[in-house]
Protein backbone atom coordinates (compact mmCIF):
# COMPACT_ATOMS: atom_id res chain seq x y z
CA UNK A 1 0.00 0.00 0.00
CA UNK A 2 1.67 3.48 -1.05
CA UNK A 3 0.90 6.02 1.17
CA UNK A 4 1.67 9.90 0.20
CA UNK A 5 1.51 12.77 2.62
CA UNK A 6 0.42 15.94 1.25
CA UNK A 7 1.64 19.11 2.60
CA UNK A 8 0.68 18.26 6.12
CA UNK A 9 0.82 20.94 9.07
CA UNK A 10 -0.48 20.34 12.65
CA UNK A 11 -0.43 23.01 15.41
CA UNK A 12 -0.68 22.77 18.89
CA UNK A 13 -2.26 25.46 20.36
CA UNK A 14 -0.49 28.13 18.89
CA UNK A 15 3.18 25.97 18.70
CA UNK A 16 3.34 24.11 14.82
CA UNK A 17 4.70 20.69 15.20
CA UNK A 18 4.24 20.01 11.49
CA UNK A 19 5.29 22.29 8.80
CA UNK A 20 4.01 21.88 5.45
CA UNK A 21 5.84 18.19 5.25
CA UNK A 22 4.89 15.91 1.97
CA UNK A 23 6.63 12.14 1.27
CA UNK A 24 5.68 9.67 -0.69
CA UNK A 25 6.29 6.00 0.63
CA UNK A 26 5.85 3.29 -2.03
CA UNK A 27 4.40 0.29 -1.92
CA UNK A 28 6.43 -2.49 0.45
CA UNK A 29 9.14 0.07 1.45
CA UNK A 30 10.46 0.33 4.47
CA UNK A 31 11.32 4.54 5.07
CA UNK A 32 12.74 5.45 8.57
CA UNK A 33 11.76 9.13 10.15
CA UNK A 34 14.64 10.31 11.18
CA UNK A 35 15.55 14.06 13.77
CA UNK A 36 16.09 15.26 17.24
CA UNK A 37 13.80 14.96 19.61
CA UNK A 38 10.30 17.43 19.41
CA UNK A 39 11.31 17.49 15.29
CA UNK A 40 7.77 15.75 14.95
CA UNK A 41 8.26 12.24 13.89
CA UNK A 42 6.03 10.98 16.28
CA UNK A 43 3.22 13.73 15.33
CA UNK A 44 3.60 12.59 11.66
CA UNK A 45 3.33 8.35 12.91
CA UNK A 46 0.28 9.61 14.64
CA UNK A 47 -1.40 11.06 12.34
CA UNK A 48 -0.58 8.89 9.50
CA UNK A 49 -2.28 6.29 12.18
CA UNK A 50 -5.14 7.80 12.51
CA UNK A 51 -4.79 9.04 15.92
CA UNK A 52 -3.94 12.71 15.33
CA UNK A 53 -5.87 15.16 12.64
CA UNK A 54 -3.93 17.29 10.78
CA UNK A 55 -4.75 21.00 10.54
CA UNK A 56 -3.87 21.15 6.60
CA UNK A 57 -2.73 18.66 4.30
CA UNK A 58 -4.26 15.42 3.40
CA UNK A 59 -2.81 11.37 3.43
CA UNK A 60 -3.46 8.90 0.84
CA UNK A 61 -3.48 5.37 0.96
CA UNK A 62 -3.23 4.24 -2.22
CA UNK A 63 -5.88 6.60 -4.07
CA UNK A 64 -7.73 7.19 -1.29
CA UNK A 65 -8.07 10.14 0.84
CA UNK A 66 -7.09 8.45 4.05
CA UNK A 67 -7.68 11.64 6.35
CA UNK A 68 -10.73 10.83 7.62
CA UNK A 69 -11.03 7.06 8.01
CA UNK A 70 -11.05 6.66 11.80
CA UNK A 71 -8.11 4.33 13.41
CA UNK A 72 -9.73 1.17 13.17
CA UNK A 73 -10.28 1.30 9.61
CA UNK A 74 -7.18 2.18 8.51
CA UNK A 75 -5.89 -1.22 8.01
CA UNK A 76 -2.99 0.06 10.20
CA UNK A 77 -0.27 -1.80 12.56
CA UNK A 78 1.32 -0.36 15.29
CA UNK A 79 4.29 -1.07 17.41
CA UNK A 80 5.10 1.71 20.37
CA UNK A 81 8.17 1.75 22.46
CA UNK A 82 5.44 1.84 25.19
CA UNK A 83 2.60 0.10 24.17
CA UNK A 84 2.60 -2.55 26.63
CA UNK A 85 1.45 -6.55 26.09
CA UNK A 86 -1.74 -7.01 28.39
CA UNK A 87 -0.10 -7.98 31.59
CA UNK A 88 -2.88 -10.59 32.40
CA UNK A 89 -3.02 -12.63 28.92
CA UNK A 90 -0.64 -14.90 27.60
CA UNK A 91 1.62 -14.24 24.58
CA UNK A 92 -0.60 -16.35 23.12
CA UNK A 93 -3.63 -14.75 23.63
CA UNK A 94 -1.84 -10.98 23.44
CA UNK A 95 -1.40 -11.65 19.56
CA UNK A 96 -4.58 -13.34 18.86
CA UNK A 97 -6.28 -10.48 21.08
CA UNK A 98 -7.07 -8.33 17.83
CA UNK A 99 -8.47 -10.95 15.64
CA UNK A 100 -10.65 -12.11 18.05
CA UNK A 101 -12.33 -7.94 18.26
CA UNK A 102 -11.13 -8.13 14.29
CA UNK A 103 -14.59 -7.57 12.21
CA UNK A 104 -12.64 -10.07 9.62
CA UNK A 105 -14.20 -12.99 11.47
CA UNK A 106 -12.22 -16.30 12.44
CA UNK A 107 -12.68 -19.66 13.66
CA UNK A 108 -10.34 -20.75 17.01
CA UNK A 109 -8.64 -22.99 14.66
CA UNK A 110 -7.93 -20.11 12.23
CA UNK A 111 -6.67 -17.88 15.28
CA UNK A 112 -4.75 -20.86 17.28
CA UNK A 113 -2.76 -21.67 13.60
CA UNK A 114 -2.27 -18.12 13.09
CA UNK A 115 -0.88 -17.34 16.45
CA UNK A 116 1.18 -20.70 15.77
CA UNK A 117 2.58 -19.04 12.35
CA UNK A 118 3.23 -15.38 14.05
CA UNK A 119 5.22 -16.79 17.08
CA UNK A 120 7.12 -19.00 14.59
CA UNK A 121 7.72 -16.03 12.19
CA UNK A 122 9.24 -13.73 15.50
CA UNK A 123 10.91 -16.79 16.47
CA UNK A 124 9.25 -17.46 19.69
CA UNK A 125 7.98 -20.59 19.50
CA UNK A 126 7.45 -22.43 22.84
CA UNK A 127 6.57 -18.79 24.55
CA UNK A 128 2.99 -18.95 23.77
CA UNK A 129 1.71 -19.83 27.36
CA UNK A 130 4.19 -17.62 29.14
CA UNK A 131 3.05 -13.85 30.75
CA UNK A 132 4.81 -10.73 29.01
CA UNK A 133 6.44 -10.30 32.93
CA UNK A 134 8.01 -13.81 31.91
CA UNK A 135 9.99 -12.85 29.12
CA UNK A 136 12.61 -10.59 28.27
CA UNK A 137 12.51 -6.66 26.77
CA UNK A 138 13.43 -7.55 23.56
CA UNK A 139 11.37 -10.64 23.15
CA UNK A 140 8.13 -8.53 24.50
CA UNK A 141 8.80 -6.22 21.15
CA UNK A 142 8.72 -9.18 18.92
CA UNK A 143 5.55 -10.31 20.80
CA UNK A 144 3.87 -6.78 19.94
CA UNK A 145 5.24 -6.99 16.67
CA UNK A 146 3.27 -10.45 16.26
CA UNK A 147 0.14 -8.89 17.69
CA UNK A 148 0.46 -5.67 15.08
CA UNK A 149 0.76 -8.20 12.62
CA UNK A 150 -1.63 -10.66 13.56
CA UNK A 151 -4.63 -8.55 11.59
CA UNK A 152 -3.00 -8.12 8.35
CA UNK A 153 -1.97 -4.77 8.33
CA UNK A 154 -1.58 -2.77 5.00
CA UNK A 155 0.75 -0.19 6.64
CA UNK A 156 3.18 -0.86 9.60
CA UNK A 157 4.01 1.89 12.00
CA UNK A 158 6.70 1.51 14.79
CA UNK A 159 7.56 4.32 17.01
CA UNK A 160 11.35 3.80 18.77
CA UNK A 161 10.04 -0.15 18.99
CA UNK A 162 13.51 -1.17 20.51
CA UNK A 163 13.93 2.46 22.31
CA UNK A 164 14.28 1.07 25.71
CA UNK A 165 16.50 -2.11 24.87
CA UNK A 166 20.24 -2.10 24.96
CA UNK A 167 22.60 -2.35 22.63
CA UNK A 168 23.33 -5.08 21.41
CA UNK A 169 19.12 -5.92 21.79
CA UNK A 170 18.93 -3.23 19.49
CA UNK A 171 21.16 -4.32 17.07
CA UNK A 172 20.18 -7.52 16.92
CA UNK A 173 16.34 -6.82 16.20
CA UNK A 174 16.78 -4.38 13.90
CA UNK A 175 18.92 -7.14 11.48
CA UNK A 176 15.81 -9.78 12.30
CA UNK A 177 12.73 -6.76 11.51
CA UNK A 178 14.83 -5.93 8.36
CA UNK A 179 14.63 -9.58 7.88
CA UNK A 180 10.75 -10.01 8.51
CA UNK A 181 10.34 -6.73 6.69
CA UNK A 182 12.14 -8.51 3.66
CA UNK A 183 9.81 -12.00 3.75
CA UNK A 184 6.46 -9.78 4.03
CA UNK A 185 6.75 -6.66 2.32
CA UNK A 186 4.55 -4.41 4.25
CA UNK A 187 4.70 -1.09 4.07
CA UNK A 188 6.47 0.61 6.83
CA UNK A 189 6.95 3.73 8.48
CA UNK A 190 9.81 3.76 11.76
CA UNK A 191 10.60 6.41 13.84
CA UNK A 192 13.50 6.73 15.34
CA UNK A 193 16.09 9.32 16.90
CA UNK A 194 19.29 6.68 16.79
CA UNK A 195 20.98 7.61 13.27
CA UNK A 196 22.26 4.11 13.30
CA UNK A 197 19.25 2.36 13.46
CA UNK A 198 17.68 4.12 10.79
CA UNK A 199 21.08 3.87 8.37
CA UNK A 200 20.56 0.31 9.55
CA UNK A 201 16.95 -0.61 8.47
CA UNK A 202 15.45 1.24 5.97
CA UNK A 203 15.79 1.56 2.11
CA UNK A 204 14.42 5.38 2.82
CA UNK A 205 15.68 8.11 5.01
CA UNK A 206 13.56 11.31 5.95
CA UNK A 207 15.67 13.62 8.12
CA UNK A 208 13.58 16.13 10.04
CA UNK A 209 14.32 19.13 11.94
CA UNK A 210 11.69 21.42 14.08
CA UNK A 211 8.76 20.28 11.91
CA UNK A 212 10.13 20.22 8.31
CA UNK A 213 11.59 17.72 5.92
CA UNK A 214 15.78 18.94 5.59
CA UNK A 215 16.63 15.53 3.35
CA UNK A 216 14.65 12.80 1.47
CA UNK A 217 17.25 9.94 0.37
CA UNK A 218 18.70 6.13 0.85
CA UNK A 219 20.82 5.89 3.50
CA UNK A 220 23.92 6.23 1.15
CA UNK A 221 22.80 9.47 -0.61
CA UNK A 222 22.32 10.95 2.77
CA UNK A 223 25.66 9.76 4.49
CA UNK A 224 27.80 10.74 1.04
CA UNK A 225 25.79 13.76 0.05
CA UNK A 226 24.51 15.58 2.75
CA UNK A 227 22.68 18.67 1.83
CA UNK A 228 23.05 21.02 4.74
CA UNK A 229 25.48 21.51 7.67
CA UNK A 230 22.58 20.23 9.88
CA UNK A 231 22.24 16.75 8.60
CA UNK A 232 26.24 16.46 8.43
CA UNK A 233 26.10 17.05 11.84
CA UNK A 234 23.11 14.89 12.97
CA UNK A 235 24.12 12.08 11.05
CA UNK A 236 27.20 11.59 12.70
CA UNK A 237 30.63 13.30 14.70
CA UNK A 238 31.86 16.00 12.55
CA UNK A 239 34.03 18.80 12.82
CA UNK A 240 33.70 22.43 11.84
CA UNK A 241 36.26 25.25 10.64
CA UNK A 242 35.61 28.70 9.89
CA UNK A 243 35.83 29.16 6.06
CA UNK A 244 34.77 31.96 3.79
CA UNK A 245 33.72 31.16 0.31
CA UNK A 246 34.98 33.63 -2.88
CA UNK A 247 34.02 32.49 -6.48
CA UNK A 248 33.40 28.56 -5.59
CA UNK A 249 36.25 28.29 -3.35
CA UNK A 250 36.37 28.25 0.79
CA UNK A 251 39.64 29.38 2.37
CA UNK A 252 40.84 27.50 5.89
CA UNK A 253 43.72 28.67 6.91
CA UNK A 254 44.91 29.91 3.42
CA UNK A 255 44.35 25.91 2.45
CA UNK A 256 41.71 26.40 -0.72
CA UNK A 257 38.72 23.90 -0.80
CA UNK A 258 36.34 22.85 -3.54
CA UNK A 259 33.03 25.15 -2.22
CA UNK A 260 31.29 25.18 -6.01
CA UNK A 261 27.88 26.49 -5.52
CA UNK A 262 28.18 28.04 -2.19
CA UNK A 263 27.51 31.77 -2.48
CA UNK A 264 30.53 33.79 -1.34
CA UNK A 265 30.84 35.29 2.41
CA UNK A 266 30.84 33.01 5.86
CA UNK A 267 30.91 29.45 5.80
CA UNK A 268 32.06 26.29 7.21
CA UNK A 269 34.47 23.39 6.53
CA UNK A 270 32.53 20.04 7.62
CA UNK A 271 34.80 16.73 7.69
CA UNK A 272 34.78 13.90 9.41
CA UNK A 273 36.92 12.34 12.25
CA UNK A 274 37.81 9.28 10.21
CA UNK A 275 38.65 11.91 7.04
CA UNK A 276 41.94 13.62 8.19
CA UNK A 277 45.61 12.22 7.97
CA UNK A 278 48.00 14.09 9.95
CA UNK A 279 51.36 14.61 8.48
CA UNK A 280 54.88 15.81 10.54
CA UNK A 281 54.75 18.80 7.89
CA UNK A 282 53.16 19.35 4.14
CA UNK A 283 50.75 21.09 3.24
CA UNK A 284 47.52 21.09 5.09
CA UNK A 285 46.21 23.30 7.20
CA UNK A 286 48.80 23.62 10.79
CA UNK A 287 47.99 22.18 14.06
CA UNK A 288 49.11 21.29 17.65
CA UNK A 289 48.36 17.70 19.22
CA UNK A 290 46.42 18.41 22.70
CA UNK A 291 45.28 14.87 23.52
CA UNK A 292 45.49 11.58 22.36
CA UNK A 293 42.62 9.35 23.62
CA UNK A 294 42.79 5.11 23.04
CA UNK A 295 40.44 3.00 21.71
CA UNK A 296 40.27 -0.32 21.14
CA UNK A 297 40.54 -0.26 17.35
CA UNK A 298 41.65 3.26 16.72
CA UNK A 299 42.79 6.36 18.25
CA UNK A 300 41.22 9.15 19.15
CA UNK A 301 43.22 12.80 18.24
CA UNK A 302 42.43 16.33 19.83
CA UNK A 303 43.93 18.51 17.89
CA UNK A 304 44.10 22.45 17.75
CA UNK A 305 44.34 25.10 14.57
CA UNK A 306 46.99 27.81 14.48
CA UNK A 307 44.05 30.11 15.02
CA UNK A 308 42.48 28.22 17.45
CA UNK A 309 39.72 25.92 16.60
CA UNK A 310 39.13 22.55 18.11
CA UNK A 311 39.24 19.63 15.58
CA UNK A 312 38.83 15.58 16.10
CA UNK A 313 40.25 12.63 13.94
CA UNK A 314 41.24 8.95 14.08
CA UNK A 315 43.82 6.78 13.50
CA UNK A 316 45.79 3.60 13.66
CA UNK A 317 46.28 2.29 17.01
CA UNK A 318 49.85 2.58 15.68
CA UNK A 319 49.98 6.50 15.59
CA UNK A 320 53.37 7.68 17.41
CA UNK A 321 52.80 10.87 18.20
CA UNK A 322 51.52 12.72 21.44
CA UNK A 323 50.31 15.74 23.29
CA UNK A 324 52.13 18.96 21.81
CA UNK A 325 53.76 17.46 18.53
CA UNK A 326 53.22 19.71 15.43
CA UNK A 327 51.97 18.93 12.18
CA UNK A 328 49.08 19.69 9.20
CA UNK A 329 45.89 18.63 8.76
CA UNK A 330 45.11 16.99 5.42
CA UNK A 331 41.28 16.76 5.32
CA UNK A 332 39.55 13.73 2.55
CA UNK A 333 35.98 14.15 2.10
CA UNK A 334 35.78 17.83 3.04
CA UNK A 335 31.93 19.89 2.73
CA UNK A 336 31.35 23.64 2.80
CA UNK A 337 28.04 24.98 3.70
CA UNK A 338 27.18 28.66 3.64
CA UNK A 339 26.69 30.27 7.59
CA UNK A 340 24.21 32.97 5.68
CA UNK A 341 20.40 32.22 6.38
CA UNK A 342 18.74 31.24 3.06
N1 LIG B 1 -0.43 16.80 22.30
C1 LIG B 1 0.50 17.78 22.23
N2 LIG B 1 0.26 19.01 22.75
C2 LIG B 1 1.19 19.98 22.67
N3 LIG B 1 2.39 19.86 22.06
C3 LIG B 1 2.68 18.66 21.54
C4 LIG B 1 1.77 17.56 21.59
N4 LIG B 1 2.35 16.50 20.97
C5 LIG B 1 3.56 16.92 20.55
N5 LIG B 1 3.76 18.22 20.88
C6 LIG B 1 4.95 19.02 20.56
O1 LIG B 1 5.22 18.91 19.18
C7 LIG B 1 6.63 18.78 18.93
C8 LIG B 1 6.90 17.52 18.15
O2 LIG B 1 6.64 16.42 18.97
P1 LIG B 1 6.88 14.92 18.50
O3 LIG B 1 6.50 14.02 19.62
O4 LIG B 1 6.22 14.71 17.20
O5 LIG B 1 8.45 14.91 18.30
P2 LIG B 1 9.43 13.70 18.07
O6 LIG B 1 10.32 14.09 16.95
O7 LIG B 1 8.68 12.44 17.92
O8 LIG B 1 10.24 13.71 19.43
P3 LIG B 1 10.72 12.49 20.37
O9 LIG B 1 11.87 11.83 19.65
O10 LIG B 1 11.17 13.21 21.61
O11 LIG B 1 9.55 11.61 20.60
C9 LIG B 1 7.30 18.82 20.30
O12 LIG B 1 7.78 20.11 20.53
C10 LIG B 1 6.18 18.47 21.25
O13 LIG B 1 6.40 19.07 22.51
Amino acid sequence: MKIRLDTIVKTFDTFRAVHGVSLEIESGELVALLGPSGSGKTTILRMVAGLEYPDEGAIFFGEENATDIEVRNRGVGFVFQHYALFPHMTIGENIAFGMKVSKTRRSTAEITERVADLLRLVQLDGLKDRFPAQISGGQRQRVALARALAVDPKVLLLDEPFGALDANVRRDLRRWLRKIHEELGITTLFVTHDQAEALDLADRVVILDKGRIVQTGTPEEVCRAPENAFVMNFLGDANRLRATVTAGRASVNEILFDAAGVPDGPAELFFRPADVIWREDGAGIPAVILRVIDRPDSKRILAVTADGQHVEFDTAPEFPFRTTARGTLEILRPRVFSTTPA
